[in-house]
């Protein structure tokens, strides 16, 4: 095994740079930079030297091995937060035998080495791209380990249940078949109820950890684009007085209120002689139709119906004269907020349902699972053993104990170097 090296801080000047090692040498290598480190976990300050030349004083500290973030023998060390000392450090590691560390690398070890299981490591991808307080908590709840402790004890049930189903074949006497105990059916009626509640929570927590999005629709000239500019408080859409200025679809990312939002501002929906309009009404509404929701802007006084189920109509420019029901403008800011605390509502009450399966590689490992599951309760022992094997089997993938490996290179190449 390779002992690794990478910068844990953001590259650039910084106060500190944390350099971490982790392998068989890291303890090593520290040492001989540092001179000798009785106590792990105890932080030092020391002169760092190669040969005659002091690269910096820092703050040391190393674990032993079974006692670190990757379970291997790991190294700390704070620089001063400059790129030429981590890169003069980089040298003299480089010279011991320590290699760079690739992206999620350190992650990676401490998975292998069992620190953490897959649905933690994917809690910590997620943690580390949230960009909304919704999307921290619902990350670090995965990190943390919850929903591999769920997974884990619904798979104690199965190991239970399987028990009890081998002992009553092996008890059977060759003519009469022993009755498989109440017990199983009991515990599979539990597992099998629980990875329906965590199936059905999916598609509203994958949602919540992606982010919802909220597609402007509505005839050319609107000012859907003059909105859009509004929410996001600079311009990024071409606004003018001439219908069709908007073709591609323009996003805008931000954080409302804690929930992760994209608005989508499109073209203006008509039917036009131009190709390259008609395309961009035809994107408006595929996207539009796959959004969570849609803001349905028009002028006063235009009829408007509803394209989809629970859409908000909303009527633009109010500036120039009252309307019926919700109206803003993005001339003068007005409505504007009374909007936003609209479509807050509507997905706040989505992310309300949301649970612990994030991934779609997890919830296909909980559907399979569920398929296992699903038989008939006239099965012979035998075959009910099976399915109950398979099913633990699924679990045991959903938290990276077997079959993982087509996934590591896809989980863990998301982290950064130093991850
Ligand atoms: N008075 C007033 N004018 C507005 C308001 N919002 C937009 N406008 C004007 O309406 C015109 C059209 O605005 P856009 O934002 O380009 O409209 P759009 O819906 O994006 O139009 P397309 O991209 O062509 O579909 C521009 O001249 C804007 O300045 C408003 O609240 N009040
Ligand atoms: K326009
Ligand atoms: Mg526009």
């Amino acid at each position: 095994m390779e002992t690794i090296f990478a910068e844990a801080t953001p590259p650039g000047r910084g106060g500190v740079t944390v350099v971490r090692l982790s392998g068989p040498m890291a303890r090593e290598a520290l040492e001989s930079l540092a001179g000798s480190l009785s106590t792990p976990r105890r932080s030092y300050l020391r002169s760092l030297r190669d040969g005659q030349d002091l690269i910096d004083q820092a703050l040391v500290i190393w674990f032993e091995q079974g006692q670190s973030f990757t379970g291997e023998e790991v190294a700390e060390l704070h620089l001063h937060g400059a790129p030429v000392i981590a890169n003069r450090l980089a040298q003299a590691l480089l010279v011991r035998g320590l290699r760079r560390a690739e992206a999620g690398e350190f992650t990676r070890r401490a998975f292998l080495n069992g620190r953490i299981d897959l649905a933690e490591a994917e809690g910590l991808a997620d943690l580390l791209s949230s960009e909304t307080e919704a999307q921290r908590k619902l990350a670090m709840r995965t990190a943390d380990g919850e929903l591999g402790r769920k997974v884990e004890a619904l798979r104690a049930n199965l190991v239970r249940a399987g028990a009890l189903v081998e002992a009553s074949i092996d008890f059977a006497d060759e003519e009469v078949p022993e009755d498989v105990p109440l017990e199983v059916f009991n515990l599979l009626d539990l597992v099998r109820s629980e990875v329906e509640a965590m199936l059905r929570t999916y598609p509203a927590t994958e949602r919540l950890r992606q982010g919802y999005e909220v597609a402007i629709i509505g005839p050319p000239n609107a000012g859907k684009s003059t909105l859009l500019n509004k929410i996001g408080q600079r311009e990024i859409a071409l606004v003018s007085d001439i219908a069709g200025t908007t073709r591609d679809i323009l996003e805008l990312r931000a954080d409302l209120r804690g929930l992760p939002v994209v608005f989508l501002d499109t073209a203006g929906l008509r039917d036009s002689a131009d190709p390259i309009e008609t395309m961009g009404v035809q994107r408006a509404m595929d996207r539009a139709r796959n959004a969570d929701l849609r803001i349905h802007l028009s002028d006063q006084g235009v009829r408007m119906e509803p394209f989809f189920d629970g859409d908000l109509i909303v009527r633009s420019k109010s500036d120039l004269g009252t309307g019926d029901g919700l109206a803003i403008s993005a001339l003068t800011g007005s409505g504007i907020e009374a909007l936003l605390d609209q479509v807050y509502d509507k997905l706040r009450v989505r992310a309300a349902n949301s649970g612990l399966v994030a991934h779609r590689r997890q919830a296909e490992a909980l559907e399979r699972a569920r398929s296992a599951l699903d038989i008939d309760s006239s099965l012979s022992p035998e075959f009910l053993a099976e399915a109950i094997r398979q099913a633990a089997q699924e679990l045991a993938t959903m938290v990276g104990r077997v079959g993982a490996e087509d996934y590591l290179d896809e989980i863990f190449s998301s982290f950064c170097i130093g991850k």
